[in-house]
């Protein structure tokens, strides 16, 4: 879980809250402070501000589930930006393979017409490929294209941690 905090900024449009990336893990989900924008997502293209929605939790998909989709789903880009008037904060809870999983999709979506995207790895190897570049480098998931060398889904065995 993070929970970020973004002070007032007398001249926002300098720098980010958090520059673009997309979340490593494989589902966030996060909790915006009411009335108070500063999520933006990008589509086709363009940043579009999320405004936060009272009650309401935003869901987004990350590089884990673009990876096991075989990326019929896709992960996010998105960024928050600072206000001149007011600080923001959010909660994000992220959903995370544990270290050793071997993130691979399952068969079934590994076809002749859709062969697999990436190339499997422990979700260890990813983590750490994600923060060894900048956030708002090309997608990280771009460094793993290639050929398959595990099948399955997430197979490796967990350690339970205290
Ligand atoms: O503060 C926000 O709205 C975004 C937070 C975020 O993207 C993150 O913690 O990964
Ligand atoms: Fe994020």
């Amino acid at each position: 879980m993070a929970i970020n905090y973004y002070p007032r900024c007398p001249e926002p449009e300098l720098t980010y809250g958090l520059p673009a990336h997309t979340d490593p893990n494989a589902l966030t989900i996060l909790l915006q402070q009411p009335n108070v924008a500063g999520l933006q997502v990008l589509k086709d293209g363009k940043w579009i501000a999320v405004e936060p929605r009272p009650n309401a939790f935003v869901i987004n998909i990350g590089d884990q589930l673009q990876a096991l989709s075989n990326a019929r789903y896709k992960s996010v880009w998105h960024r928050a930006v600072v206000n001149s008037d007011t600080e923001r904060m959010s909660v994000a809870s992220f959903l995370c393979p544990c270290n050793t999983a071997i993130i691979s999709p399952p068969e079934k979506l590994v076809t002749e017409g859709s062969p697999a995207v990436y190339r499997s790895y422990t979700y260890d190897e990813y983590y750490k490929k994600f923060w060894s570049r900048n956030l708002d480098d090309e997608h990280c998931l771009e460094l793993f294209k290639g050929e398959k060398s595990h099948s399955g889904g997430v197979s490796a065995p967990c350690k339970s941690s205290t």
